[in-house]
């Protein structure tokens, strides 16, 4: 209490100054009640002072830095990103935060999966498979996780989820209004708001993105060349479940049964690629391959598709690889340029729960896509 006392605010030109100490007192507060420090086989950065030391030494010894941006809930998605930028430059940064702006007001922030244990042990295992690689070669270290606190990431206003919320916020349209962003209007606002604080924080030479999440990658590289960030944006391919389901952290809602139902999103969109691989150039003959997949799959009811839950399909769409937009069914597919056919469907929770975990279900959305490969035209 004395030494509180004695750290208590002087007065300067009328307004009220907290000494450093006190400042600091506060601070340590404010962030021991918003969170705990996390213990981890790698340093943790949870501000941005720290981190940006860290960096101004990198940078004067002409490091070559990678940033792999996440949610944490590590899967091998996650691991292959962190596995290239570990080839590709010589410090790997890895963020670990759940952004609440890109979350609509009724999405699952509270609920999305936090696994700080398991995924520390996921990366000291990728270290340990580098360490011995690098007998041939290999090159990269994780030099830390960024896991900063919300009052670190938005340290002015709080984090808005409303459409119309105050704060200050980066917004890329059109892209960002399409697909994904139809159906969840603040998300893309919410994803180049803390790319672009993220950015700036680790001021990475290359950046990495899944291509599972495919337009959220095409507008990171908009956002990157609009606003000359000076990083490369680098997308690597999707991992997947041996049953072709694209892994993303979002899977462990599913539960067992609706789990099995769910690999029908990839294999309508395989279906659809093999079409295009065969030859088929018509827009709306390569959606229609796909959705026969759903249709032959699953009973079709009420308009959406039943197996042992609902399955919503929200889109299934043919976009241009370079800013994504439609290419619509009267159009072909130009040869020369490809293009992405994605999809997002919504599961609903099983319709006769024979468990607690499943009375327990929320739905889920899942996303998943396929790039149609440009070809040499004769
Ligand atoms: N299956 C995957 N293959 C490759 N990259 C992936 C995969 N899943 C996610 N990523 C990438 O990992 C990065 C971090 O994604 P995020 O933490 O949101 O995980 P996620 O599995 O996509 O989670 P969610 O289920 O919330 O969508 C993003 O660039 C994302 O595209
Ligand atoms: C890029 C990202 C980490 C921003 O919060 C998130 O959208 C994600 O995990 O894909
Ligand atoms: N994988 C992108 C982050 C999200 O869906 O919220």
């Amino acid at each position: 209490m004395a030494s509180t006392m004695r750290a208590l605010s002087t007065q300067s030109r009328g307004r009220i100054r907290l000494s450093r100490r006190l400042q600091h007192l506060v601070s340590q507060r404010y962030l021991s009640t918003t969170s705990s420090r996390p213990t981890a086989p790698f340093p943790v950065f949870r501000d941005v002072p720290s981190l940006r030391t860290l960096r101004r030494q990198m940078f004067r010894d002409g490091k070559q830095v990678g940033f792999v941006p996440t949610m944490g809930a590590l899967h091998d998605g996650h691991l292959s990103l962190v596995r290239e930028a570990l080839r590709e430059n010589t410090d790997v940064f890895v963020s670990i935060y759940v952004n609440p702006t890109q979350f609509g007001v009724n999405e699952d922030l509270d609920k999305y999966p936090k696994t700080w244990e398991a995924d520390m042990q996921k990366l000291l295992e990728l270290k340990k498979e580098f360490r011995e690689a690098s007998e041939e070669g290999a090159v990269g270290e994780i030099c830390g996780i960024f896991a900063p606190t919300t009052k670190v990431m938005y340290p002015i206003m709080p984090p808005s989820s409303e459409i119309g919320g105050e704060g200050s916020f980066v917004t890329i349209t059109p892209i960002g209004k399409w697909l994904e962003g139809a159906s969840r209007p603040v998300f893309f606002r919410g994803v180049a708001t803390v790319c672009t604080k993220l950015f700036n924080i680790v001021q990475p030479d290359r950046v990495y993105f899944g291509q599972k999440d495919v337009q959220q990658s095409v507008l990171i590289r908009r956002m990157v060349k609009d606003f000359h960030i000076p990083t490369e944006v680098r997308v690597i391919a999707t991992s997947r479940e041996p049953d072709g389901l694209a892994m993303s952290s979002r899977n462990v809602y599913l539960g067992e049964r609706r789990r099995k139902d769910v690999a029908v999103l990839s294999r309508a969109l395989l279906r659809a690629q093999e079409a295009y691989n065969q030859g088929e150039l018509s827009a709306n003959a390569i959606r229609r391959a796909a959705l026969e997949v759903f249709e032959r799959s699953l009973e079709k009811r009420d308009g959406a598709y039943w197996g042992c839950q609902k399955i919503e399909i929200d889109y299934v769409a043919l976009t241009r690889p370079d800013d994504m937009t439609t290419i619509e069914d009267e159009h072909s597919v130009n040869l020369s340029e490809g293009a992405i056919l994605s999809a997002a469907i919504k599961v609903w929770p099983v319709t006769h729960p024979l468990s607690e975990e499943e009375k327990n279900q929320i739905s889920v959305r899942l996303i998943d896509n396929v790039i149609l490969e440009a070809k040499a035209v004769q």
